[in-house]
């Protein structure tokens, strides 16, 4: 199989564009990594390419699909696409977006634990690959797995992507209870709470409740709410140490979906009616509205309620 895919192409030279990169060269695929900055020509880069990954961030994600649309993607082209947000004019995810662009295209989402400075160092990690055409799904599978890292495979793009979108708004949670030395409690009790606020989300928005408690999901939650290595978590944990987020962005390496996420998120909210008390109060936060000891104050002081309803 890994003789058929002669050539893969990496679009966003990121460090998770170049860590997936990395992935693919270490199991001697031809990979070459195009971003907006090479100046290079995507059309010549893309003549003889088998798979497309997109690793831009969500900002990314429409440009990056009006340059292709301009390219006439031969429609046999895998995409996969790794990005971790939601848009924010239409509110949709990558996967739809994608989808709308390139309907003949096989379509594999990415997602999982996956902080890409430990995949670099060649720690072992695991990921997901998601999509409504079983065969490509495989393909990437073989593609990507190798000794350290470790592909499973999943029939629910949309689910898998969620999880992923979702833990990021939940990991500034997670570095504000750390920041602000809150304990193990605290912290189990947040992390515990966030897991049904995304499943009440996400099973809204079309993903399956199983996929939520998988690697995407869970996993990913608990990778990002517990590693300094993840931005989310660091634009958290510095806000309760009291930096603002114009100083925190300034420092920041790199992009932290879940600002945008948590705007988005807060929209849908409203619109779809779901109780989301854990992205509210980081939504407040990062308006600059409350403090982050006031937005533990307000999630402890909510009416009482059963744990599960
Ligand atoms: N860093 C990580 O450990 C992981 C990141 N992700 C997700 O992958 C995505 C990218 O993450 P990183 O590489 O860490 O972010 P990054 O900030 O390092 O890179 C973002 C990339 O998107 C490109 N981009 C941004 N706006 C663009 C535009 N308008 N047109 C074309 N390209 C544009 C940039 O040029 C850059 O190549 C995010 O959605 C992130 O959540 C997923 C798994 C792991
Ligand atoms: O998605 C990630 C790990 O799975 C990366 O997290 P950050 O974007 O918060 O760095």
């Amino acid at each position: 199989m890994l003789e058929n895919a002669k050539k893969i192409t990496v679009i966003g030279g990121g460090i998770w564009g170049q860590t997936l990169a990395n992935l693919a060269r270490r199991n001697h695929l031809a990979v070459r990594v195009w971003s907006r900055h090479i100046g290079e020509d995507l059309g010549a880069i893309i003549a003889d390419t088998e798979v497309i990954i997109s690793a831009v961030s969500i900002k990314g994600v429409v440009p990056t699909i009006e340059k292709l649309q301009q390219l006439q993607l031969n429609s046999r082209i895998i995409i996969v696409t790794a990005t971790k947000g939601l848009e924010p004019i239409t509110t949709r995810t990558p996967f739809h977006l994608w989808n709308q662009a390139f309907p003949a295209n096989p379509l594999v989402v990415l997602s999982g634990p996956n902080l890409a400075k430990e995949i670099n160092q060649g720690l072992p990690a695991a990921t997901v690959v998601a999509s409504y055409v079983q065969k490509a799904a495989i393909l990437l599978q073989k593609l990507l797995s190798g000794e350290s890292f470790r592909v499973y495979l999943n029939s629910d793009p949309l689910g898998t992507e969620l999880g992923g979108t979702l833990k990021n708004v939940m990991a500034i949670a997670s570095g504000v209870c750390d920041g602000l030395q809150l304990g193990t409690n605290a912290k189990s009790a947040l992390l515990t709470r966030a897991l049904p606020e995304i499943v009440r989300v996400g099973t809204c928005l079309g993903g399956c409740q199983e996929t939520f408690f998988g690697l995407s999901g869970l996993g990913d939650l608990l990778a990002t709410c517990n590693s300094p290595l993840s931005r989310n978590y660091q634009v958290g944990y510095q806000l309760a140490l009291g930096l603002s987020l114009p100083e925190i962005l300034g420092k920041l390496e790199g992009t932290a979906e879940g600002i945008n996420t948590t705007e988005v998120l807060m929209r849908i909210a409203q619109e779809k009616n779901l109780y989301v008390p854990i992205t509210c109060q980081v939504d407040r936060l990062l308006r600059g509205e409350i403090s982050p000891q006031v937005a533990v104050y307000e999630l402890m002081r909510r009416d009482l309620k059963a744990e599960f309803d």
